[in-house]
């Protein structure tokens, strides 16, 4: 399944980039690698329609302590008493696998490809984890992860340089005219405009010494324990922004700082050398030959 996943999300990027999935005519020929996502398509559905029987007939459950995202879906209604229908379950339990899966875990390679490049940054975070984190720890609570700063500013910091779903659309629905007076841009209704939060998170007139990793432009203030003000609203958008932001973004950024403080807590984590780490967009950025570390257990 993973192998027709990465097929279909190849051909949906490939048709995307060359506007073929934006034109509704052009998105129906038979070209542009439509038939691996038609193929692709009815695999994935059969696959989440098996899961979602399974469920309903008791042949599967929750693997978490409570109902997971499948159970509520199933178990919701609406103010009429209405459930889902098997169609609108499918669409969205797919939704969160899609959209919370790739970019969590991405963004979790960066954050090591960071530590295990960068001395000093892994120092300031393993530092600041064994000092909030006591060592028999079974679970983390609140307090702990609201006091772990630095972590909180590297991830930040990665999602600027790496941000995990660097391509996001948006379409015009009033005209707008954008540049300088000599060198205008008229944009009209209909326009679909590509955001690309890469290039934005690397422009020089935002960002000061823009391709340098520092969390420290993330550090909160001491005093009031409030995040430094971006020098524009919109500069940094790892979620994107405005209605259709990501739903999932409190629940990645803390499920990442989870993964953060415990790895780093019971692990070493060595970088194999001699690799080529090339950033490559497929859907999610990702690193193009994967990520090879060496990892040991810590001596705490
Ligand atoms: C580091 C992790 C994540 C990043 C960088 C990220 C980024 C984004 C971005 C940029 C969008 C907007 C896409 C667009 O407008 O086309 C988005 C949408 C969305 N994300 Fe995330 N996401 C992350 C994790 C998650 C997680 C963990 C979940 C679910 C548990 C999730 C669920 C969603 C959903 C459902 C949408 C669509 C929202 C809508 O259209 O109204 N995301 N995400």
């Amino acid at each position: 399944m993973c192998h027709v996943l990465a097929e279909v999300l190849d051909a949906v990027l490939y048709r995307s980039l060359r506007m073929i999935n934006q034109i509704p005519f052009l998105s129906k020929l038979p070209f542009w690698k439509k038939n691996i996502l038609d193929n692709g398509a009815e695999t994935i559905a059969k696959f989440v329609d098996k899961i979602i029987s399974d469920r309903r007939h008791g042949h599967s459950n929750s693997m978490s302590d409570g109902p997971d995202l499948l159970d509520l879906l199933l178990s919701t209604v609406d103010n009429e008493g209405e459930s889902f229908t098997n169609q609108e379950i499918k669409t969205h339990a797919l939704t969160f696998v899609l959209a919370g899966s790739e970019t969590t875990g991405n963004l979790m390679v960066w954050i090591f490809y960071i530590l295990m490049t960068h001395d000093q940054v892994s120092k300031a975070c393993q530092q600041e984890i064994d000092q909030v984190i006591p060592n028999n720890i079974d679970e983390l609570t609140n307090e702990h992860l609201s006091k772990l700063v630095i972590c909180e500013a590297i991830i930040n910091e990665t999602l600027r340089l790496y941000p995990s779903a660097p391509l996001f659309i948006r379409r015009c629905i009033h005209e707008h005219t954008i540049g300088t007076e000599e060198n205008q841009l008229n944009i009209p209704v209909g326009t679909d405009i590509f955001i690309n939060s890469y290039i934005l998170h690397r422009r020089s007139d935002l960002w000061p010494r823009p391709l340098e990793f520092d969390y420290t432009r993330w550090l909160r203030d001491t005093k009031n324990d409030l995040k430094p003000k971006l020098v524009h609203p919109f500069a940094y958008l790892p979620f994107a922004a405005g209605s259709r932001n990501c739903i999932g973004q409190n629940f990645a950024l803390l499920e990442a700082k989870i993964m953060l403080a415990m790895l780093v807590q019971q692990c070493h984590f060595k970088l194999i050398p001699g690799q080529k780490i090339i950033p490559e967009v497929k859907i999610t950025l990702r690193t193009k030959y994967g990520l090879l570390a060496n990892i040991t257990k810590r001596q705490i």
